[in-house]
């Protein structure tokens, strides 16, 4: 613990720290953003005008804390846009990080697992690297990602069981007659990094005591449902395609289903069903 909480009311992991303070370094000296977003700050973080650039990246910069003391897989997640109005000489704010994730020119993920893995788009489909220590490069090695139509996993943490709306307590129980895999790691890179190379469906729903979920719209389900998006598979509130979700605040959070087309499409039609 680094003994802080951060706006979330989350305690903060000295490496959610580390990542944090390493992401907003990088991006201010690359010299191409302007704003960001991140996790840990409570505001969007300004970058000095003589180093700004056109772009705003929202950032996770450590996404899955909880599994960093049990050696678990942990990564980082960004999203980048355009600002909004590059011409106008006007300052950029909170606006140009207010925008629909259909806007994204370019998302991504890093999974710090048994290898580490770079995953990104910039719009024309989806490809992943994996880091070669002996010569310190990422190397293609997953071009061009698809995601099946159907698979065979669902993940979701089933303690929350008790919470579900009546459509997703349908559809996890259609999962369990099937004899379906069961798989939750609770480090949303893994499980999606899963749900893209293996199929199936990742879900964080609403629950009676959190009705938007938990994921932030911004900085984890944004880059994650472009990336599925790009990817050939589906990403839904259950109502509406989380791309098409227009944000009110940098912190907000939305439950989310994503993943393969068929799977996705099947949760989408028990909220029809049920009127939700
Ligand atoms: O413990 P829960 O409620 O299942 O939540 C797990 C989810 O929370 C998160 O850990 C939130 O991410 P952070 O570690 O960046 O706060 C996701 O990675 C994961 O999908
Ligand atoms: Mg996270
Ligand atoms: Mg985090």
């Amino acid at each position: 613990m680094a003994g802080d909480v951060n706006v979330q009311g989350e305690e903060v992991k000295k490496l959610d720290v580390l990542a944090n303070d390493l992401f907003i370094n990088m991006i201010k000296s690359s010299f191409a953003s302007c704003l960001m977003v991140s996790e840990e700050n409570e505001t969007v973080i300004e970058v000095d005008v003589e180093k700004q650039g056109k772009y705003v990246v929202c950032f996770d910069p450590l996404d899955g804390s909880s599994n960093i003391d049990c050696l678990v897989s942990i990564g980082s997640i960004f999203a980048i846009y355009r600002r909004l109005d590059e011409s106008s000489g006007a300052p950029s704010s909170v606006k140009d990080a207010l925008q629909p994730g259909r806007k994204l020119i370019a998302a991504g993920y890093a999974l710090y697992g048994s290898a580490t893995m770079m995953v990104i788009s910039i719009g024309n489909g989806v490809n992943g690297f994996m880091l070669d220590p002996s010569i310190g490069e990422f190397v293609l090695t997953d071009p061009n990602l698809r995601i099946k139509e159907k698979g065979k996993i669902y993940s979701l943490n089933e303690g929350y069981a008790n919470m579900w709306d009546p459509a997703v307590a349908e559809y996890v129980q259609g999962k369990k007659n099937q004899k379906a895999g069961s798989r939750y790691i609770g480090s949303m890179v893994a499980d999606v990094h899963r749900t893209i190379k293996y199929g199936g469906i990742f879900m964080y729903p609403a629950t009676s005591d959190n009705p938007n979920g938990k994921l932030r719209l911004l900085y984890e389900c944004n880059p994650m449902a472009y990336l599925v998006e790009q990817a050939g598979g589906m990403a839904s509130t259950g109502k509406i395609p989380v791309l098409d979700v227009v944000p009110t605040g940098i912190h907000q959070r939305i439950p989310i289903f994503l993943g393969s087309s068929g799977d996705v499409q099947e949760v989408i039609d028990l909220y029809k069903k049920h009127n939700l």
